[in-house]
């Protein structure tokens, strides 16, 4: 099986032996449905297999699909035409859509053919001057080739509307179903009704024997509102294929003598059922092409809105991200902290587990300042607040900047040993930095750290715990600093 992607992404062998065979299909389609006893062509579809092709493969391979097309056109055209004006009126088809295709190309016409824009742009290039400038050339190879005895205007309007309408009703229709659909439209039961009401009244216009039943006037004109009304519910796809179907049902009509525009002359009815076939393909593909835009406009505001949204989602939590880091050191800051400790200290209280609080001061920061200058002294914030960060091994530990040379750790569900434990290891770990402190009796920066530990319940606050880590800090800094106190657990209160 060849994949739908790889089919539609060049063409391929396969395609450029489908293409013909399509194109011979839709000469017969004409033949049988399209062209009245008297000759008369209401619709030319085969013109539009080509340029959808050169629409669909934006131009790859255009000589071969012209060469497979204007061949199977050749092939069809002799059972109706000597071979020498078959092949000059196959080739005036080929210039036709050569001649739309140029023109779609160079105003930049986008082959969806979704957009207003693009709908009018193809229509003028198709269906108004490629068809028009194919049948003043042709009306010339009929009379001066095949002999024809109609008059030069008649043969080329004849040549024009046929080749115009054919392009008009079948290029959107193959364009539509060979490319992929953007959004399915959501439809409701009243939508199913429209679509069976417009099914209703499309076979009283097939069975009404020269426009009427039974005295009651049934032209196709009649499917118009209907068409309008699936246009706008259904979207491109369907409108396109009902359009093309009540097109060449309406041409069939002519063509098996039913008269559904009533009992008039062959050429006039002949331009009623090209005029009926105009005004439908406008209403009918026109609003849906309308819809289809308003449709893709919608999804590009939304996505945009989204897109816009999302950004500003970010930006937001940078901006929150910046307001609780402290600038210097890059860790939480006291902001930062404050949260974190009510929101800790509300869990530990709900889940009746303790909470340690650790607030850690650098020693004689003051003389390591003085002596190494204040950038140093940042560099050596840094490392210490680097340092606790890697400290933080379980998922709940938090360390903040309290402010100054000052730093505090929460975490949760430590029992006392661990709490001490943890706090030792911060102080030993500080120390390893060995960042040179001359004035110091230790020689290198140390920081002393004061430990309060507690389980929250209504005989507790935040405050006490917070000060009594700090009386525990002072008593560090008191007994010789580099060092770690427990606070009094009683005094927390
Ligand atoms: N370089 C630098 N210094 C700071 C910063 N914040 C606070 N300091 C300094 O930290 C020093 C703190 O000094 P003190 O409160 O006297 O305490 P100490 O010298 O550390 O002495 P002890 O706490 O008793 O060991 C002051 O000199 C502040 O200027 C900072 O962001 N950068």
């Amino acid at each position: 099986m060849i994949k739908r992607e790889k089919f539609w992404r060049q063409p391929g062998w396969l395609f450029c032996l489908l293409l013909p065979l399509f194109h011979f299909a839709s000469v017969k389609l004409t033949f049988f449905c399209a062209v009245t006893p008297e000759n008369a062509v209401v619709v030319w579809l085969p013109n539009a297999v080509l340029l959808a092709a050169l629409l669909r493969f934006r131009g790859q391979r255009a000589s071969l699909l012209a060469a497979l097309t204007f061949t199977s056109d050749v092939l069809a055209n002799l059972n109706a035409f000597p071979w020498y004006e078959a092949i000059l009126l196959s080739a005036v088809n080929v210039l036709e859509v050569t001649i739309t295709y140029q023109l779609m190309k160079r105003s930049q016409t986008s082959p969806r053919l979704h957009r207003l824009k693009d709908l009018g742009k193809f229509i003028l290039a198709g269906p108004v001057f490629g068809a028009m400038l194919a049948g003043l050339i042709a009306a010339v190879v009929l009379q001066q080739v095949g002999g024809a005895s109609t008059p030069y205007l008649t043969l080329a309007r004849v040549w024009w509307f046929g080749d115009g309408l054919g392009l008009l009703i079948y290029t959107p229709l193959l364009l539509a179903y060979t490319q992929s659909q953007h959004q399915r439209p959501k439809l409701t039961r009243w939508d199913d009704a429209a679509l069976i009401t417009t099914l209703l009244l499309a076979v009283a216009v097939l069975s009404a024997h020269g426009g009427e039943i039974d005295g009651v006037s049934v032209t196709p004109t009649l499917l118009l509102p209907a068409v309008a009304v699936i246009a706008f519910r259904f979207g491109v796809r369907l409108t396109t294929l009902l359009v093309a179907l009540i097109s060449l049902s309406t041409a069939m009509l002519m063509t098996t003598g039913l008269k559904p525009f009533g009992e008039v002359p062959i050429h006039l009815e002949v331009v009623r059922a090209q005029e009926f076939i105009l005004t439908l393909c406008i209403i009918g593909i026109g609003f849906a092409v309308v819809l289809s835009e308003l449709q893709t406009r919608e999804r590009e505001l939304e996505s945009r809105v989204r897109e816009r949204t999302r950004e500003l989602e970010q930006s937001n939590s940078r901006l929150a991200d910046i307001s609780a880091t402290d600038g210097l050191t890059g860790i939480a800051n006291r902001r930062r902290f404050d949260e974190t400790l009510a929101a800790e200290w509300s869990r530990a209280r709900r889940n009746k587990q303790p909470l340690m609080l650790a607030l850690l001061d650098v020693d004689l920061f003051k003389q390591y300042n003085d002596c190494y200058g204040h950038q140093s002294g940042d560099d050596a914030l840094r490392a210490v607040a680097n340092e606790l960060a890697k400290q933080m091994r379980r998922g709940g530990d938090f360390v903040a900047r309290y402010g100054g040379e000052e730093f505090a750790v929460i975490a949760q569900s430590v029992n006392e040993e661990h709490a001490l434990a943890m706090a030792e290891s911060i102080c030993a770990a500080i120390a390893a930095l060995n960042l040179p402190h001359a004035t110091s009796p230790f020689k290198v920066l140390t920081a002393s750290i004061g430990v309060a530990l507690v389980t929250p319940d209504e005989q507790h606050s935040i405050t006490s715990l917070i000060k009594t880590a700090d009386v525990a800090l002072y008593r560090a800094k008191q007994l010789g600093r580099n060092r770690v106190e427990q606070a009094d657990v009683t005094s927390i209160a």
